[in-house]
């Protein structure tokens, strides 16, 4: 039988590296361009939720995916950061970066991340949102200067990300890293294991 296509409806590479983490390549990625702006009082766990789920169907719907890619899945995500019911903004400007960090400074909020999955031959979707905690240690006006020179909170959602520089601010995430980073891996695992995808089909090539 052959194997199942995998189609990453992201333009996220840090979603294709954490794939790559868990030896999964996608066959093809294929950004879906939707607006995430979100709805008059929705909470951030829906708004993970829906996001992911509009990702996902926006390719799923493609004419040329229906036609060239019948047996495949597509996985899609959406990361939202929450500062109390705050949904903080991916940061474009350095005024909005630094009400993002003042907001995070010394205190606890929650990632939301979406994780949807989907099949081209029926249409059927899986939906998860994954809540993580995380903690921020109080910001000095040094350190806040020094991560906005950095830039690396631009265009990342609440600002920030702990994969990079801001790690050094994160003194605890309970729950699961990588969906804070993006996308959860074991969760992603587990929904991919569930519609017949070869998860480890690829492990024997990574043994050192
Ligand atoms: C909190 C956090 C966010 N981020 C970033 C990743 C994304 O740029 C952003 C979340 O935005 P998303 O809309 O989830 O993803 P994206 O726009 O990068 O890609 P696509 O919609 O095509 O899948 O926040 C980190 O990289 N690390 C972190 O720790």
């Amino acid at each position: 039988m052959a194997k199942t296509k995998l189609i990453l409806a992201s333009a996220s590479p840090r979603r294709v590296d954490l794939l790559k983490q868990i030896a999964i390549t996608p066959d093809l990625i294929e950004p879906a361009d939707i607006d995430e702006t979100p709805a008059v009082r929705e909470t951030p766990r829906l708004l993970a939720g829906r996001l992911a789920r509009q990702k996902a169907e926006a390719v799923l719907t493609q004419p040329h995916i229906k036609t060239d890619w019948q047996d495949a899945l597509v996985l899609a995500a959406d990361t939202v950061v929450a500062a109390g019911r705050r949904i903080l903004p991916k940061a474009e400007t350095e005024a909005e970066a630094t009400t993002c960090l003042d907001l995070l400074s010394g205190r606890n909020h929650r990632v939301f991340t979406g994780l949807c999955v989907g099949s081209v031959a029926d249409g059927s979707l899986s939906l998860r949102v994954i809540e993580t905690r995380v903690t921020f240690k109080h910001l000095s006006k040094t350190e806040k200067q020094a991560y906005l020179a950095s830039g690396e909170w631009h265009g990342k959602a609440g600002a920030y990300a702990v994969q990079g520089l801001a790690a050094a601010f994160v003194s605890r995430v309970l729950g699961s890293y990588s969906a804070v980073v993006g996308l959860p891996l074991h969760e992603t695992a587990a929904l991919l294991a569930g519609r017949d995808f070869p998860v480890f089909a690829e492990w024997e090539k990574h043994s050192e």
